[in-house]
């Protein structure tokens, strides 16, 4: 039966440098295990900008002053769980600070050959090239647990 689809909004933010990408290791929680972009929970009375880069720097103290490129917006639907998560994802070459490791998450520089796929989300390998590539997409992702990818669509946008 049809739930109110109340959408679970989450954030994903990727800092690049030349010929790398900044991924966590998590070390507890959600996705326990796996290297991610940086980001969670979007937080009442904020923006969800402002909610990726308090994410950002709670989870690696790098901080972000001007903006970040929204480059997709990634919806996931689990099987028998009626929410669905609507991931943002953003990009920035801009920031300060040193990346350093917090009780969340252990940071390191990748060269885009060296991505761990796999032990990163399944659904990564198939849109980080579009993300590393200064590209602009939207995807939709049916997962059966943490690990099964049932479907999947991908679609590069112009903005
Ligand atoms: C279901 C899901 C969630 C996230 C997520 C959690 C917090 C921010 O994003 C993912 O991130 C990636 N790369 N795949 C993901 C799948």
């Amino acid at each position: 039966i049809m739930s109110t689809c109340k959408n679970k909004v989450l954030t994903l933010v990727f800092v690049l440098r030349p010929g790398e990408v900044l991924l966590g290791y998590k070390k507890r929680g959600f996705a326990q295990g796996w290297w991610n972009g940086f980001g969670g929970k979007v937080e009442a009375g904020e923006t969800i900008e402002e909610g990726a880069k308090r994410e950002l720097h709670e989870e690696s103290g790098l901080s972000v002053s001007n903006e970040l490129d929204h480059v997709g917006v990634l919806m996931f639907e689990f099987v028998n769980d009626p929410v669905l998560l609507e991931v943002h994802v953003y990009r920035t070459y801009s920031y300060t600070g040193t990346p350093i490791e917090t009780e969340e998450m252990k940071p390191q520089w990748f060269k885009h050959q060296d991505i761990p796929y796999k032990d990163m989300w399944p659904d990564d390998k198939l849109w980080y090239s579009l993300m590393l590539n200064g590209k602009y997409f939207n995807g939709n992702f049916k997962f059966e647990g943490l690990t099964n990818l049932l479907e999947y669509e991908i679609n590069e946008i112009t903005k």
